[in-house]
């Protein structure tokens, strides 16, 4: 059927109304269509109220489609923007965003700020999977868990692509497909050091021994490879530790400041906005006490340390909060491992700044009450959902606060993905 796209959703696809037949009103969404295209697509599947559609030809191009410049966009799951220009990408997400709030009834927006940074070669770190015969290493391929062999990643930093290129050469030999279900590669702000962490295959076992020489091969082809790490699979019975090689944590630097980031620890993950977010976040605010919830390893904390007298930063993950003691003890701030929820639950008074960095879910209703209540002077909420933010922002609007400004930065540009910083005032 013939679509005339009206606008960008979040999700990565384009949103349309059926004219005609026995759709006719019904929305449907079209992947890699672009806002105010005519296409022909398909119907692959009809929902009660929407139905999602294969886009098979563009009628009339958006002036702002493009040629993609990776040979697997389209089949490949990881991108979705790469047929858009980079303004329009940035245009795109602004739009959905916007929209996200307004729907959420908050008026009264501030002007909209972007922070956007290289459109390629910005991830630090990308995950593959491992597949056994033929050998290859793939993401999955769009709309289905199958993978898809890939041998470049444009988006990827140039350290990763060649780490990957190695693994598709050595792994087949090395017998990776054999024990190994994912691997993920992990890379520093200068690309001088590298990780590799491996899933075993379920079922499938490796010694100590064979996954030490096969670290030792490696490094003879990936320079910067500075450890390995062999994870049990997920949901595995026996819960041995894992197996090492190397260094168990990378060294990341942001601004002057240097960061442990072990296995399993979370940072994030585009390269040349690391700094800027960190800046957005921290720059300029300044008080007595501040609390960095959600605070991974301390990418957020270790700055506000310099600017308050006191920063307590909360994080719940064993890996990262072990990161999180090792990166502030030089510093006035105090890790504190516990949830969000119940840290708040035990607060009497409000510090001057709360900064929160939720995970996708954000921070819902108690937590946001919890907020509401303590009333502190400012927070700044860093969402990487634009659904949940709004909800979150609803609530905390409505507890008295309100929203100073909001800036829409493009931590992963060709994806539908964004990530917002916006910050409240009393
Ligand atoms: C999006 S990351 C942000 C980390 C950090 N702010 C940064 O920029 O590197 C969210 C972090 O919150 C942690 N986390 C998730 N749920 C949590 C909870 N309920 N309480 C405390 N921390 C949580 C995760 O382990 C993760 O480190």
């Amino acid at each position: 059927m013939k679509l005339r796209i009206e606008k960008a959703i979040y999700g990565g696809a384009g949103l349309a109304r059926a004219t005609e037949g026995p759709l006719a009103g019904k929305t449907i969404f079209v992947p890699l269509a672009l806002p105010g295209e005519l296409v022909e697509a398909q119907i692959v599947d009809d929902r009660r109220s929407f139905a999602n559609a294969r886009l098979e030809t563009v009628i009339e191009a958006s002036p702002a489609r493009i040629k993609a410049a990776c040979p697997y966009f389209g089949a490949c799951g990881g991108c979705d923007y790469q047929q858009a220009s980079y303004e329009q990408q940035l245009a795109m997400k602004r739009d959905i965003l916007r929209e996200s709030l307004e729907r959420a009834h908050l008026s009264l927006l501030p002007e909209m700020q972007t922070l956007s940074g290289p459109a390629w070669g910005y991830r630090n770190r990308i995950r593959l999977h491992v597949q056994r015969k033929p050998f290859s290493l793939g993401y999955k391929k769009r709309a289905s868990n199958e993978s898809l062999a890939v041998g470049e990643c444009p988006i990827a930093a140039p350290s990763l692509v060649n780490a990957l290129q190695v693994l598709n050469q050595e792994g087949a030999r090395l017998g990776l497909g054999e024990w190994c279900d994912e691997v993920e590669l992990f890379t520093s702000h200068d690309e001088s050091e590298l990780r590799l962490s491996f899933w075993e295959r379920s079922g499938a076992r490796i010694s100590a021994g064979a996954f030490r020489t096969m670290g030792d091969a490696l490094r003879q082809h990936i320079a910067p490879l500075s450890g390995a790490t062999l994870f049990e699979a997920a949901g595995a019975k026996q819960h041995s530790s894992p197996l090492e090689w190397g260094e168990q944590a990378l060294r990341y630097r942001v601004d002057r400041q240097e960061y442990r980031v072990s296995r399993g620890s979370f940072f994030q993950g585009n390269r040349f906005l690391v700094g800027p977010l960190l800046q957005t976040v921290a720059r300029g605010r300044r008080g007595v006490v501040a609390w960095d919830l959600y605070a991974g390893v301390g990418l957020f904390a270790r700055a506000l340390a310099e600017s308050f007298d006191k920063v307590i930063a909360v994080e719940d993950a064993p890996s990262s909060s072990h990161d999180l003691v090792h990166n502030l003890q030089e510093t006035s701030a105090r890790a504190v491992k516990s949830s969000t929820l119940d840290f708040l639950r035990r607060q009497q008074s409000a510090p001057d700044l709360v900064v929160v960095d939720p995970p996708r879910t954000g921070l819902g209703t108690e937590v946001t009450e919890l907020l509401g209540r303590l009333a502190a002077a400012q927070i700044v909420y860093v969402s990487c959902d634009p659904a949940t933010l709004s909800r979150d922002l609803r609530s905390l609007l409505q507890s008295g606060y309100q929203l100073q400004s909001l800036t829409m930065v493009d931590l992963f540009p060709q994806t539908y993905h964004m990530e917002t910083v916006a910050v409240l005032t009393r």
